[in-house]
């Protein structure tokens, strides 16, 4: 099975600009192949996980990844998936995001093998505007351009010749990469196929008829409901630890759905077909165990955190499901209990029942306290507490910092000490 032949059982293929050619050139040699980002924030998150990965995938079996940031069309702004303008970054702003996600990319990539990091700021912003005009701006059609999908889907609402241009960037680009940098392929999202095809026909224009470029881009991913694939409750599914920790990324794929898990298990990891397969009859015989939800969550967990994250992530869901977060680090209830119901309270020892009630509001009564108490439903510090006099010490466990407290199975309390 060839890569392009494992990308289609992957379900990873959307559209190619020639298959047959692709297909004779990753057989024949170490491919050249490219994919783009624009630093239009300061980190990945899953979704634009979903080209990397595959590009990793061209890394793996032995070609040559490159990786553009866009410092140069990111100044601009990809008309494609947008229904309106951008609003420009600064200049600082690009700067600042090109930095961050560089140090992302060399995480993704670094540990397997070489591949190149490049800035289409580094060649576009030399490009001076009659040159521009005269050596590339001659070789786009208008008519062509403006049926393009992105443009044509834009026109009610207006779109700037600014971004009108993107697509002429982006062909500089591949050209650019092909020359310099041995590149024969660009890949991207399905909303990219404007884009890459304008680069493939400008190459073809400037370099003859018979020059061996290629395109091909990957669907887009929804889930079996019918919604966008990416979002958890708290928005994207940042790489960027600071923004989503390990723990809730870990969280955001063991909570995928039975009718998803094999289709991310294809797209976010490097298991082979029969690994899969295996997986796909756990799914149908023991759903009720989460073994490919796990597995998915372990293996995505591991490429973009690292193995110590797992560990950690799988060390507070234990906690979290068994009760008993006593031997929870600080560092780990941080991650844990980012998006639990927090209060604060004084460092001041108080009892258990005014503490429920006035001091953090779990509790909407005294004697609800005291029924939950004498019932067995109250953990504190991962201990249950039956005895309704019992004294909560804020010092004694976590340093200080914090009181868990557990209503019922689900119900979790971080109290924070002033
Ligand atoms: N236009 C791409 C990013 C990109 C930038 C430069 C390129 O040469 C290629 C791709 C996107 O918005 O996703």
């Amino acid at each position: 099975m060839n890569i392009l032949d494992e990308l289609k059982w992957r379900g990873a293929i959307n559209q190619e600009t020639d298959h047959e050619g692709l297909n004779k050139l990753v057989d024949q040699k170490s491919v050249g192949i490219y994919v783009g980002i624009d630093p239009t924030g300061d980190s990945m998150h899953i979704g634009h996980l979903i080209p990397f990965m595959i590009l990793k995938r061209f890394q793996l079996a032995g070609h040559h990844p490159v990786i553009v940031i866009g410092g140069g069309t990111g100044a601009i702004g990809d008309p494609s998936g947008k229904k309106s303008e951008r609003v420009l970054q600064t200049m600082d702003q690009v700067k600042h995001n090109q930095k961050a996600l560089t140090g992302q990319m060399e995480k993704l990539f670094g540990q397997d093998g070489k591949f190149e990091i490049v800035n289409n700021y580094d060649w576009l912003s030399k490009l001076s505007l009659l040159e521009f005009l005269r050596d590339y701006g001659k070789l786009f059609n208008v008519n062509t351009m403006l049926n393009k999908e992105i443009v044509a889907s834009r026109l009610e609402v207006g779109i700037s010749y600014t971004e009108f241009t993107y697509q002429i960037l982006q062909s500089i680009d591949f050209l650019h990469l092909y020359r310099h940098h041995d590149v024969q392929v660009q890949l991207g999202g399905a909303d990219q196929w404007g884009n890459i095809t304008s680069g493939t026909d400008l190459i073809h224009k400037v370099e003859g008829a018979d020059a061996k470029v290629y395109g091909l881009t990957i669907p887009l991913l929804l889930k079996a409901d019918g919604t966008k694939f990416g979002k958890s409750e708290g928005g994207n599914v940042w790489l960027d630890p600071e923004k989503t920790t390990p723990y809730e990324f870990y969280q955001f794929w063991i909570n995928q759905d039975d009718r998803d898990v094999i289709r991310y298990l294809k797209y976010f990891t490097f298991l082979n077909q029969s690994q899969i397969a295996e997986l796909a009859k756990k799914v149908e015989t023991q759903p009720e165990k989460r073994e490919a939800q796990r597995r998915l969550a372990e293996e995505v967990t591991e490429f973009v955190h690292g193995k110590q994250a797992v560990e950690q992530a799988e060390h507070i869901s234990a906690a979290l499901f068994s009760g008993d977060v006593s031997e929870l680090t600080t560092a780990e209830i941080e991650q844990g209990f980012k998006n639990m119901p927090t209060v604060e309270v004084s460092a001041a020892p108080l009892d258990i029942v005014q503490w429920l009630v006035d001091a953090t509001k779990i509790e909407p009564s005294r004697r609800q306290a005291r029924e939950d108490i004498k019932n067995g439903a109250i953990r504190i510090n991962g201990q249950k507490v039956q005895d309704v006099d019992f004294v909560i010490d804020p010092a004694a466990k976590f340093d200080g910092k914090f009181v868990i407290a557990r209503r019922g199975k689900k119900h979790y309390y971080l109290a924070r000490v002033k």
